[in-house]
């Protein structure tokens, strides 16, 4: 029987040289055509998380789609991530560097209530410069990291590093 680990390995493909020369891409998508996998993986973020959250936020996109699902297993309000410009006022931005660009992200201000513990949660932890200018975000809004979740961990990025100032506790499912 393999572990939740070693089926996540032999299910992510590494496209290389996207989307720039030089990126080796961890491409998550083919396990959402793994519905049984998929539960598995959702199963195991729920587990981290139980009785220590009160609302997760989802960065945008990969992190909406188990993002939702640990919410609602969670039975805690998700709350959305966006890149600029999606979503409409009132909201909060903050911009950050990408392992391949520049972004900026936004949360409506009036989601996230003074006080409550959040998880953030993502696909891949590459430089950790998105997660860190989400939990940024949910300070703004007056409310506390407690955990970070993400499937993948680029060890190699030290993204870790840029996290732990907001929370020590930070799952990840497989690092490379
Ligand atoms: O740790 P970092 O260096 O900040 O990188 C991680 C981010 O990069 C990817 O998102 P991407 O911008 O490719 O967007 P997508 O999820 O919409 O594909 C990934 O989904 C994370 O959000
Ligand atoms: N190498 C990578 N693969 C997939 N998603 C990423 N996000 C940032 N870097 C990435």
């Amino acid at each position: 029987m393999s572990t939740l680990q070693e089926k996540i390995n032999q299910t992510i493909v590494d496209v290389n040289d996207f989307p720039k020369e030089g990126i080796v891409y961890k491409d998550i998508t083919p396990l959402f055509l793994n519905p049984e996998l998929s539960g598995e993986i959702v199963d195991a973020f729920v587990e981290k998380a139980k009785g220590k959250v009160d609302i997760v936020c989802g960065i945008e996109s990969r992190g909406f789609l188990y993002g939702i699902q640990i919410a609602q297993k969670l039975n805690v309000p998700f709350v959305l991530i966006r890149k600029a410009g999606k979503l409409p006022p009132p909201t909060i931005s903050e911009s950050y560097d990408l392992e391949y660009g520049q972004a900026t992200i936004e949360v409506n201000s009036n989601y996230i209530k003074d006080g409550a513990r959040v998880l953030i949660h993502d696909d891949v932890l590459a430089t950790g410069g998105t997660a860190e200018a989400c939990a940024k975000l949910v300070e703004k809004c007056g409310g506390k990291t407690t955990q970070f979740s993400f499937i993948v961990d680029l060890t190699f990025l030290n993204g870790k590093d840029k996290l732990t100032p907001f929370a020590t506790d930070i799952v990840t499912l497989i690092e490379y």
